[in-house]
This record gives C-alpha cells, structure tokens and sequence, in this order.
C-alpha cells in the first residue's frame, strides 16, 4: 500500500473499471463461476488491453490485442511466465510441501495432479527440454497410428449409448458419457490402460473425480493465491494435517480427487514398468497394443541418456498432465459440439449426411479424409471459437518489458499509445475467449455460431491480425512454447467421437437449462446454483 501511495505506476494511465473492493479487488468478479457479466463489461466497454484490480488495487492486465499476444505467448515467452499461482502453487510450490507430503498430501497430489513434475509445471530450459522429448508422440503420424483404436472405443460407446435409446428417445447426460468416452480415449491412446469398459450407464469414480476437480476447487481459486505467501510455514505433513482439519467439505473433497489422481498415476506406471519388464510383447499385449504415448515414451526412456532420461517423478508427473489435460477440455468441447447441433438440427442433419457419404461401406473414416471433411471441420472449428474449453490463461511479468499492441489504445487522460511498458510482477490474464468472439477480428457476427463461416475466406480482418494461436487462427490451444501439445490429439478424438455418434444418435434439447460456468476450463451445470456437472440431451436412435 505504502509503495503504491508513493510510485506512479506505467500501467496508471490503462483504462479500466474502478475495483469492486480495495481488498481483493477485482479477483472474485473476474474469477467467480458466475464471471460472464464482468467479462462482458470488460469487453464491451474497454478496448483490447484493459487494466483490473488484483489485491490492493495492484493492477493486471486482460490482453486480447493479437500483437500484444504474440508478444507474450511467443516472442517474449520467457518473460511472460505461468504465475506463481499456477505452477508454484499449484504444482512447484507445492515443492516445498512436497518435501514433506511424501504420502498422497495435499500438495505433494497437487504437484501430481498438475502434474508435478510435468510439462504443465515446468518452465525455461527444463520446459522446452521436456518438450523436446515429448512432441514425437503426439505429431500426425503417432495420430494415425491411434485412429482404429480410437474408432473401437467409440463404437463401444455406441453400443453403450444404443442400448439406453434402443427403446425410444430417453433424456441423456452426454458430459457424463462424453467425460467417460475422453477418459478412456486419453487412457488407451495416451497411457495404454482401459479406464471404463464402456458398456453401460454408471458413474465411473475415476471419471467423475477428475470432472469434479475444477467446480471443487472453484470455490477456492480465490484463496489460492494466498498459498505461496504460507507455503513455508511448518512441514509439509504439518500443513496437510492443517488442512484436513479444516471443517471444508470441498477442500476434503479436493484433497481426496488429488490422493485418487495421484494413486492412479503411481499404479499405472508401477504396471508399465512391470510389462516393460518382460519385453515389448508383453507391451504389445496391452489395450493399444504399446502404441500408447506413454508405452513409446517408456520404450524411448530405457535408451536414453543424461538430460533425456526422465525421472520417475517426471514419468509419473506427465501422466497425471495428460489425463487431466486431455479429459476435461476434450470432454467439455464434446458436449458443448452437441448441446450446440442439438439447437441446430439443420446444421446437425448436414453433418449426418457428409458423415454417411464419407464413410459409405467401409468399416470407418481413415484419418486424412475424416480430418478434411469440412462441414466437420467447420462446426468443430466453430465451436471451439465461439465456446472455447479454456477460456483464459495467467501469466506474470518476470522483469520490466515493452508490450507492443497492433491498435492504439486510449489512455485515461486521452493521450493515445502504441506500446506499453509492463512492470515487473504484472499479472496478465490472456483472454482467449474474448479474442475469439472479438467483433473487430471476427466482424458483427462473431457472437453468433455460424460454421458456413469457415467455408468461405475468412475476413482480412481475421488473416491480417496474425494472432499466434496454433490452431485456425484462434487462441483456444494457445500458441508459442507452451501451446496445447495435444490438438492433433483432441482433434481425432472430436472427430471420431462426433463421425460415429452422429450417424448413429439424434439430439435435441432437454428442457433443462443447461448453465455453463465461467472458468478456467468451463463447465455446465443445470442452472446456476448446482454445481454437479451435466449436461442432458434428448437422444433418439436415427432411422
Ligand atoms: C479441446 C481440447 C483442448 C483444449 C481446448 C486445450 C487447450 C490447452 C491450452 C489453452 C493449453 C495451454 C495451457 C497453458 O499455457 O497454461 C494446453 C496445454 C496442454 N494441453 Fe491441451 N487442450 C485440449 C486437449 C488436450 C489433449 C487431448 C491433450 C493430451 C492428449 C492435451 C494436453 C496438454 C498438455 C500436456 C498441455 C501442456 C503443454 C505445455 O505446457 O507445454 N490437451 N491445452
């Protein structure tokens, strides 16, 4: 309080709201689940940079100019790093913890969870190592490998699904199957294990623990961020039992999904290791025949030396990334794509039909054909725009640095400015959403979902933005060194899942009203006030 009663800061002269409290500024309405309305105020009332308050009014910056973007995501990367929040806490800072929560503690899980020792927590040298080693398991030709596992999953789910509608139409919580489904397709195809055998309506634990993780914790994002300031008090084992002690059904219930990932990881590896054990056979004998990412990376690990040579705790750490990754966005996309043809049956009978030609009589789509099918291609693309997964990203400011934007932005005393010099320790919220549906990139339709969008030239305004996303010039699998290692992945698994559901299933709306919550990862529940997960349709067999 007292160095910002005496400095001005660079950042003084950015437009922005007046905080909600002189306390927690900001930080509740922009990160509550019920967020949407001060997201809106956000982006219709300021520009492409706007400044909000963190505590005691310290300012952060919501960045949606794609100049500016460019600039954090790839050309200054190393400067714009994940925040302490983030990686220290979530899972580094979890590092002191750790120390001490050797068994399954609430930190030591975290650093699992999210993935300890992972791509998802590393960063500088470390990070772009990790990413070295593990980029080849997830280019096309590892996908192609993957395609006839993927398809028998799916098809298991269609077994699955056909047996609850054989009858007639029946209301249907697709999060749950769809959540199942991407569980089981990250589990064969990204760790070789069969999670859920998928041949009939039941809650999977697993499942519905890892869905449950970021509604659980929700309720805490806020107090999070006060964690780096009393990582250090006490043993790891101290803090744990600190924690378990206190009377929060949702921080018990955390603590419990974390233990859960954590152990699951640790039985997964200790089963590899011991197939691995007896030869690539035994490998090949396991759901995915060793094709999985983590069977090709273990494989690869056994011949590698010095820094290529990951540790058991990296090993486990990227497990653990991976499926927690993988399941909660993909599944969320999933269900999102349906509850949207599902409003659209015109939109969702076209696909049915370039499904049915492009499939015709062979067994299944092969990859290249089902990744060029491009009213598929168009509605995924589409909704993964206009309802991206991820909805934003936090970084911080790791020393002083110039922050370039493409369109001049209007300061509070009216002086117009092309750059901004960015203090040191600035949280910057990248907002992926809000550059997605930004009218001035995607014209005055962008709030609309139009997949016809996609298959016409799109707007100059779009092309010339040059915005570093990875992915159809959007920014939902982020871009530079930390973008989404896993599209190509979520891309076959979308588009498989969708090509065999549609051919076979009908959905309409249910006449709940499904709620998706602002977060991190967005999620849906009916209404606002639940926070159990789901997102029912009416589903009927097509005939
Ligand atoms: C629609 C689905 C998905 C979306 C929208 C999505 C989005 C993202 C985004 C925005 C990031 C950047 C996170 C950050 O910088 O903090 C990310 C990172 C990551 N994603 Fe995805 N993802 C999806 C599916 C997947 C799948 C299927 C996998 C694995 C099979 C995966 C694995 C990862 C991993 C390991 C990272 C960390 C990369 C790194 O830090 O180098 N994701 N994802």
């Amino acid at each position: 309080v007292i160095r910002k009663s005496q400095h001005r800061s660079p950042l003084d002269n950015v437009p922005g709201p007046t905080a909600a409290s002189w306390f927690v500024g900001d930080l509740e309405r922009f990160y509550g689940r019920h967020g949407w309305p001060f997201q809106k105020e956000l982006l219709s009332s300021y520009g492409p940079v706007v400044k909000f308050s963190a505590f005691f009014g310290s300012p952060m910056l919501y960045v949606y100019d794609p100049k500016a973007l460019h600039h954090i995501v790839v050309k200054d990367q190393y400067i714009y790093e994940e925040t302490s929040i983030f990686i220290e806490w979530v899972f580094r800072s979890v590092v002191p913890l750790t120390v001490f929560l050797t068994d399954g503690c609430l930190l030591n899980s975290f650093n699992s969870l999210a993935f300890g020792d992972s791509l998802l927590s590393s960063l500088g040298e470390r990070h772009r190592r990790q990413r070295k080693i593990l980029n080849p398991v997830f280019n096309t030709n590892h996908m192609r490998y993957m395609v006839p596992t993927f398809y028998r999953i799916t098809n298991q789910l269609r077994k699955a699904l056909s047996n609850e509608v054989k009858d007639g139409q029946h209301e249907i919580d697709m999060l749950s199957w769809m959540t199942r489904a991407a569980l089981e397709l990250v589990g064969q195809g990204g760790l070789g294990y069969s999670f859920d055998p998928l041949d009939r309506d039941w809650k999977n634990p697993f499942a519905e623990d890892l869905k449950a993780l970021v509604p659980t914790m929700s309720p805490y994002f806020f107090w999070m961020r006060f964690l780096p300031l009393v990582s250090w008090i006490g043993t790891a084992a101290f803090q744990r039992r600190v924690l378990e002690m206190l009377p929060l059904p949702s921080l018990q219930r955390t603590i419990q999904i974390i233990d859960t990932m954590e152990n699951k990881s640790k039985e997964i590896l200790a089963q590899k290791r011991a197939l691995l054990s007896q030869g690539d056979m035994a490998l090949e004998q396991q759901v995915g025949e060793g094709k999985d990412i983590m069977s090709v990376l273990l494989r690869e690990n056994m011949q590698a030396s010095g820094d290529e040579k990951m540790s058991d705790t990296e090993l486990l750490g990227h497990m653990t990334a991976l499926i927690f990754a993988a399941m909660d966005t993909t599944s969320g996309a999933l269900a999102h794509i349906l509850q949207v043809l599902s409003e659209h049956p015109d939109a969702q009978e076209k696909l049915r039909q370039e499904i049915k030609t492009a499939r015709g009589d062979q067994e299944y789509i092969e990859y290249d054909e089902l990744m060029n099918l491009p009213y598929l291609e168009a509605v995924c693309r589409e909704t993964l725009r206009l309802y991206s997964p991820t909805t934003v990203m936090t970084r911080v400011t790791t020393k002083d640095v110039l922050m370039p934007l493409s369109t001049p932005l209007r300061g509070r005393d009216g002086t117009m400015m092309n750059e901004l010099v960015v203090p040191e320790g600035t949280g910057i919220v990248i907002g992926i959403l809000a550059y997605n549906i930004d009218p001035a990139i995607w014209g005055p339709d962008a709030h609309l979902w139009k997949p016809e969008r996609w298959l016409e030239p799109l707007p100059g305004t779009v092309t010339n933005a040059h915005a570093p996303g990875i992915y159809s010039n959007l920014m939902t699998f982020l871009g530079g060194g930390r973008a989404c290692i896993g599209f190509k992945f979520a891309q076959l698994e979308m588009k498989a899942v969708l090509s065999v559901l549609l051919e076979h299933f009908k959905f309409s709306p249910s006449d709940k009203e499904v709620y998706w919550n602002w977060a991190g990862i967005q999620f849906p529940t009916i209404g606002k006030e639940s926070t159990e997960t789901k997102m029912p349709l009416r589903v009927e067999l097509v005939h």
